[in-house]
């Protein structure tokens, strides 16, 4: 039987929540493409306070920004970001190019050519989001992207050093202080002061997904990843304060993020609301935490795993943390979810900051059609064809010829049959089916 002990209580509010979002972001981006550089302006002066001489970050700017962290602070963020290229190296080196003779004298292939552009929004509203840039700059870095261009909005009125240092350190070319839609919508469409690009990529807020959403089309975007999802699955191998950790600490993300339990333990699932109180006694984002609990969080109690991987696979949750006697009985049969955490040894927060794996994951059930930002992301796959003997071509063409004319298209039948004139015998096509 599957129990649903605690909903959150603003569930049913989302639609028309992302309504009002739509609406928002659908004015500023008409408002940018028609206004362009003073639109960006007067949103960045409006959203974050921020109204410097250059959105650009120059290179004394870059070089003061790295020189202001300490020794440690660079120590770690170069250890993140060489976990996340060894990953990224080894995820690029499945992608290969393949060239293949199908039949005699056919040759078909596929090359895998990196964009040639890319927008990275690294988020920075509440917290200055470093780890972002590891995971769009640098994947995009190792994908052999030509043009990296780097934004991420002001922290306390400028730009956050942390953030700046960890772009450049990834391979950004060109670095912006600017947030939100204004900063997606300026890389996407372009204005005097940023040349487009051709794909924008990386997590942001509920806006900045939905500003991702309507440029799709025009540019290519990675996947929507807007406000952060976790789930736990968990039995009674573990112990409610582990859960209650794991769960606040990812509703610190913001007042939106859904935190779900799911439970074959009767103990957890009764002990989990007064643990949630003790865990967020003791942290400084208690209040968003709080907030994102009780407004989206969840607590599902199943008699079996069965029943929880139901529940998992109908939530489709960003993050999925597997707590259980055997975590890997969910690994085979999981097929919705941003990324999987398998055992007490590791958690959300390896992934999101340090672990290798990229942390920009589908959210609200986008994990049913893709999985995260990787390298491959980055990576355009074209065929190519060619053939090599006339025999192969007249063979190809009578089919052609005859399958056009299935199709009513006769100047496509007749690009097969001047062929087949050319340099064909009449028995070609029997070698051919
Ligand atoms: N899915 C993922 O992979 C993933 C990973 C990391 C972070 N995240 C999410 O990224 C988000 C970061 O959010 P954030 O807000 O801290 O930073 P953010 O940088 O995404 O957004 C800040 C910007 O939002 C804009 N904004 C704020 N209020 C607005 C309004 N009312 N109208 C229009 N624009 C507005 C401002 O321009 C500001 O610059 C969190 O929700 C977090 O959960 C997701
Ligand atoms: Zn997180």
């Amino acid at each position: 039987m599957i129990q649903q002990l605690k909903t959150g209580v603003r569930k049913a509010q989302r639609a028309a929540d992302n309504a009002q979002i739509r609406a928002t972001v659908e004015a500023i981006i008409a408002d940018i493409e028609a206004r362009g550089d003073e639109a960006v302006r007067e949103y960045a002066a409006k959203f974050d306070k921020f109204e410097p001489k250059s959105f650009r970050l120059t290179q004394d700017e870059i070089d003061a920004c790295i020189a202001s962290l300490s020794r440690q602070a660079l120590e770690d963020i170069k250890f993140a970001q060489a976990q996340i290229r060894r990953f990224a190296q080894i995820q690029k080196a499945t992608l290969r190019d393949v060239e293949i003779e199908t039949l005699p004298g056919v040759v078909l292939g596929h090359r895998n050519i990196p964009v040639n552009s890319v927008g990275c929004y690294i988020p920075g509203g509440k917290y200055p989001l470093i780890a972002s840039a590891h995971m769009s700059v640098l994947t995009a870095k190792v994908a052999g992207v030509k043009r990296i261009v780097a934004c991420a909005p002001p922290q306390n009125g400028k730009p956050s050093a942390e953030i700046v240092a960890a772009m450049h350190l990834a391979g950004a070319d060109e670095i912006y202080c600017l947030g939100g839609v204004q900063a997606v919508a300026a890389m996407a469409i372009g204005t005097d002061s940023i040349a487009a690009v051709d794909m924008i990529v990386g997590p942001g807020n509920a806006f900045v997904a939905e500003a991702k959403r309507q440029l799709f089309g025009r540019v290519g975007i990675d996947l929507l990843a807007g406000p952060t999802e976790t789930m736990v699955i968990c039995d009674d191998t573990v112990d409610a304060e582990l859960v209650a950790v794991d769960l606040m600490g990812q509703a610190e993300h913001g007042p939106t993020s859904p935190a779900y339990c799911i439970t074959t333990s009767k103990k957890i699932a009764a002990e989990l609301p007064a643990a949630t109180e003790t865990v967020l006694a003791r942290l400084e984002s208690a209040p968003t935490a709080r907030t994102a609990w009780e407004d989206y969080g969840e607590i599902i109690l199943c008699d079996t795993d069965e029943e929880a991987l139901a529940e998992a696979e109908r939530l489709c949750s960003e993050h999925v943390q597997v707590m259980t006697k055997d975590p890997d009985w969910y690994l085979a049969r999981m097929t919705r979810y941003g990324a999987l955490f398998l055992g007490q040894r590791t958690n959300v927060a390896y992934g999101d900051k340090v672990i290798g794996t990229n942390h920009t994951l589908p959210t609200q059930g986008a994990g049913r059609y893709t999985g995260g930002l990787w390298v491959g992301k980055f990576i355009k796959t074209h065929t190519y064809q060619r053939v090599l003997t006339n025999e192969a071509s007249a063979a190809i063409g009578e089919v052609c010829d005859r399958l056009c004319r299935l199709e009513h298209l006769p100047g496509h039948a007749e690009q097969a049959a001047i062929r087949v004139r050319r340099f064909g015998g009449s028995n070609a096509a029997g070698q051919a089916a």
